[in-house]
């Protein structure tokens, strides 16, 4: 057996809140995060947003403490992920990518390459594809693997989703059933998935299964939950102007409130850490939505982290990629057949005089509109929803 790695992508997150400008520049520099119709625009519009949207999302960032416990917790997840795999008689080397931040998805893959890593497993922590998130990091490998022939010796499985994976979904249903067991009742909490949200034109025009992938998801944990409790499925933490999935999850709660619900079980589904739309978007602002909506019990099902069963099952999905290498991958290139993931490949790269007109038209709009917003803090981003 040679030397066998395990990469775990993530998105990465601002550790102190000088990191949140550059995060959120990168995050929007991401065509697969805004889908703009040239490459071009890509970066200027970037600078624009993360800068004028960098001081509303500091102050989100300082109220969980300064900054994202996102690596922190990869980290252990990636630590624990070791231990259980030595207690199995594997011994493998963990990398953490991050798409957006520290550690950086291009240094852990010049990592693999120095360590002569031979065998590696792809795993996203994102239980279901979108676009957005695993498809971002799998494009950024696709690139990075095409321009070095080192690394396409390496014999690789990449597990596209794993939503449906039996031990996940146990750890999700047992984690909501121990909320759900400290209500009064614990029959009438109704359980409220909230998933992070995507533009509708991902799933209708780009082909995203995010969100079917979604629905089966939350299937087969109230399958596995097997009470009777009512549930709704909901989207959050949407940004900009487009139409995102419904229902989104403030308008969800409020609908609940106005039924009569006394008790809401929250779930995050969309992530299996706690991140900022954990501890700030759901533990803070829905909380008060909610509580001012009348209902009284607002509880919150923690994220998955290092929970055993959840870490088990990585690390079983692990063992059955070493032991069918490339089998998983023919399921990844069937999705990357499915899904348009890449929509600005079709349009003509090059500075044509056409983009060279419009880039500069745009550049200025882009300017004095944030001039405007620095001046009276009510320009056309606070209008469009990103700041
Ligand atoms: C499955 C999870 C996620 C999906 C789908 C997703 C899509 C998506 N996100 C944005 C915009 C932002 N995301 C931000 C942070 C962020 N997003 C996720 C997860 C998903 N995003 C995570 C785990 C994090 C990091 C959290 C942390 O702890 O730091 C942010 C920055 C935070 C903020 O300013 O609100 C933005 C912006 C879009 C546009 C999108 C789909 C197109
Ligand atoms: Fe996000």
């Amino acid at each position: 057996m040679g030397r066998t790695g395990v990469l775990l992508l993530n998105l990465g997150g601002p550790e102190q809140l000088e990191d949140v400008r550059p995060f959120l520049f990168n995050l929007f520099a991401d065509p697969e995060i805004i889908r703009l119709p040239s490459p071009w625009l890509q970066k200027p519009l970037a600078w624009l947003i993360s800068t004028s949207r960098a001081s509303k999302s500091q102050e989100n960032y300082k109220e969980i403490g300064g900054g994202s416990p996102l690596r922190r917790i990869t980290e252990e997840q990636g630590e624990a992920l070791k231990a259980y795999l030595q207690k199995l008689g594997r011994d493998v080397k963990i990398y953490i990518g991050m798409r957006y931040w520290y550690p950086f998805t291009e240094e852990a893959v010049a990592q693999i390459k120095q360590d002569g890593i031979e065998e590696l497993v792809i795993l996203p922590l994102y239980p279901q594809f979108s676009i957005s998130t695993s498809g971002s990091s799998f494009r950024l490998l696709d690139k990075l693997w095409q321009d070095d022939p080192a690394l396409q010796k390496i014999d690789y499985t990449l597990i596209p989703s794993w939503y449906n994976s039996p031990g996940y979904v146990r750890a999700m249903a047992d984690l909501i059933t121990q909320e759900l067991d400290k209500l009064p009742d614990s029959n009438t909490g109704h359980i409220f998935f909230s998933a992070h949200g995507v533009p509708v034109s991902y799933v209708e025009e780009a082909g995203d299964p995010y969100q079917r992938e979604m629905e089966h998801c939350v299937d087969l944990i109230m399958q596995a939950v097997g009470r009777p409790n009512d549930f709704t499925l909901a989207y959050q933490s949407r940004v900009g102007p487009v139409e995102w999935l419904q229902p989104y999850t403030e308008d969800a709660i409020k609908g609940l409130a106005a039924k009569g619900i006394d008790d809401l079980v929250v779930v995050p589904i969309s992530f299996v850490s706690e991140h900022i739309e954990t501890l700030q978007e759901i533990d803070i602002e829905y909380r008060e939505i909610a509580e001012e909506a009348g209902i009284e019990g607002f509880h919150r099902v923690p994220a998955l982290n290092t929970y055993p069963v959840f870490i088990e099952d990585m690390g079983n999905m692990v063992v059955k990629a070493l032991e069918s290498p490339r089998k998983l991958f023919s399921d990844a290139a069937q999705l990357q057949k499915e899904v348009r993931i890449y929509p600005q490949d079709k349009s003509a790269w090059g500075l044509t005089p056409f983009a060279e007109v419009w880039n500069g038209r745009l550049a200025m709009v882009g300017f004095l509109a944030l001039l405007l917003e620095m001046v009276s803090g009510h320009g056309p981003l606070h209008i469009a929803g990103l700041m």
